[in-house]
């Protein structure tokens, strides 16, 4: 099939490259010229595990292709995928701009009938929203049919989720453009649900928030073993056991980040709010968020007392590992406290450093190429975001550069073995009790 894929980001340029790897003909259009020119030199503008591989590989095997020109882009298209991005707008509605932009571009350079798919997440409501908007550009003698098909890929593992994907939702009232967008999916062999639009749309929103509550009760579990003295991995690990509940998204820590999970429960909030109501459960698991983010400073104030002209590491600023990505990330609230209280911040992460300096642009803080050289000389250290680097660093060496042996532990990541071989050692988690050992 003749597929065209509108925006590359990161859902636009892994739903390309898996689509040209399994055998059909993509063309990905993007406004963004510096991108276009990257992808067709085989550079991918983001990291992201094997998509640089494969988008080399089909590259070269004619199957995938980048254009900046839509008229260019969309010749031939059976199906059209629009990926664009839906940033958090004013009081947490999203901002379609981008999207109404995109489907502006699309009908005024249509010249036949096509199907357009709808990846980005969107209110209930928007997918008829977009079509209105087609329908109002496009020449009167060409048809177009939408489809619902919210996206559930994770960032760090988009290539694997895309190709394994645990379902793929079809929203849509028109059984023949269900069909065939069935067909664009057919040698994946993942279980499709069939449904109208509107509940398209909102199993997309339904499912970030329950992940997004299941990670804020977790921390407020984390929480309460601190005060009264359980530990929460255990406890984590006991309650996955049931398969009721299931065992993911139960990784106590210093709260969720990145571009989706924080904008979407807003967002789903906002259509409540729209709909008369409150949906409060929503509201708490934000305002837990936020607290969880300062967690780690909380610990180290008691710690320390005031962190003024002390010197802290931060490791990890993306906000998961495996990702380039700091959108919403902790270590940004974490970096900007320790700047507003004086402290000086060395930094390392082994794929976000840049993006962060964008960000975070602060005589305080320095950004390290390595790991050791941002623990040297350190007061303290705080484990932000679990990359293996991280974890599987060597301990003995950090504590021998560091000037405290103080570790507050973010993501409970150290290796519980290796820590009690250290002689002396100060280590606090989230949640469970903490090692110290200071003779
Ligand atoms: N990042 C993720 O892991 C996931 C994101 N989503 C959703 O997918 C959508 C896209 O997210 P990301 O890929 O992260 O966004 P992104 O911000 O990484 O990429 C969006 C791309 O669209 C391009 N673009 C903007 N306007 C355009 C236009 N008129 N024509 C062509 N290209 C245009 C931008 O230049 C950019 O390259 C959002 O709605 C997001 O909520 C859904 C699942 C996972
Ligand atoms: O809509 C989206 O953009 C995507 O949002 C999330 O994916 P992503 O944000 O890439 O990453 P996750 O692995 O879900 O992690 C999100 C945040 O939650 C945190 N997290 C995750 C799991 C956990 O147990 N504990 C925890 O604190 C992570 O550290 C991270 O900051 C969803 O998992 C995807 O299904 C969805 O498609």
């Amino acid at each position: 099939m003749n597929v065209s894929v509108i925006g590359t980001g990161y859902v636009g340029l892994s739903t390309g490259v898996c689509l040209a790897e399994i055998g059909h003909q993509v063309t990905c259009i993007d406004i963004d010229k510096s991108k276009i020119e990257k992808l067709n030199k085989g550079i991918s503008p983001i990291y992201e595990p094997g998509l640089e591989r494969f988008l080399q590989k089909n590259i070269n095997t004619k199957r995938l292709s980048f254009t900046t020109c839509y008229e260019e882009g969309l010749i031939g298209s059976d199906i059209i995928v629009m990926t664009v991005g839906t940033p958090q707008g004013p009081e947490g509605k999203p901002d379609l701009s981008y999207l109404e932009r995109a489907a502006v571009d699309i009908a005024s350079h249509l010249n036949e009938d096509t199907i357009i798919v709808i990846k980005s997440t969107v209110p209930v409501g928007t997918n008829n929203h977009i079509k209105e908007i087609i329908d109002k550009h496009i020449a009167d003698d060409i048809k177009v049919d939408i489809v619902s098909n919210p996206e559930f890929l994770r960032e760090g593992s988009a290539i694997v989720d895309t190709l394994k994907a645990d379902r793929i939702i079809l929203g849509s009232n028109k059984p023949s453009a269900i069909a065939k967008v069935k067909e664009l999916y057919s040698t994946l062999n993942i279980p499709i649900l069939e449904t109208d639009i509107s509940s398209a749309e909102m199993i997309k929103y339904a499912s970030n928030a329950f992940l997004a509550l299941k990670i804020s009760y977790i921390n407020e579990i984390a929480n309460l073993c601190e005060l009264v003295g359980a530990d929460v991995m255990d406890v984590s690990k006991g309650m996955g056991m049931d398969r009721r509940i299931g065992e993911s998204f139960l990784r106590p820590g210093i709260g969720y980040g990145g571009s989706c999970f924080p904008k979407d429960v807003l967002a789903l909030q906002h259509s409540a709010r729209d709909a008369g109501m409150t949906f409060d459960l929503l509201s708490e698991t934000m305002h837990i968020n936020n607290l969880q983010q300062l967690v780690l400073i909380e610990k180290a104030k008691n710690r320390f007392g005031e962190l003024k002209d002390m010197n802290f590491a931060v490791l990890g600023l993306a906000f998961k590992p495996g990702t380039d990505d700091i959108r919403e990330a902790p270590s940004i609230t974490i970096i900007q406290e320790l700047i507003k209280s004086e402290a000086y911040v060395a930094t390392f992460d082994p794929a976000a450093s840049n993006n962060m300096e964008q960000v975070i642009n602060h005589d305080n803080v320095n950004y390290c190429t390595s790991l050791y050289e941002a623990v040297e000389n350190a007061d303290a250290l705080f484990i932000i975001t679990e990359w293996d680097e991280i974890i599987s660093m060597d301990l003995f060496q950090v504590l021998s550069l560091m000037k405290q042996p103080v570790i507050f532990d973010g993501r409970n990541c150290l290796k519980e073995e290796q820590l009690l071989e250290c002689e002396k050692i100060e280590y606090y988690p989230i949640g469970r009790p903490n090692l110290l050992r200071r003779s």
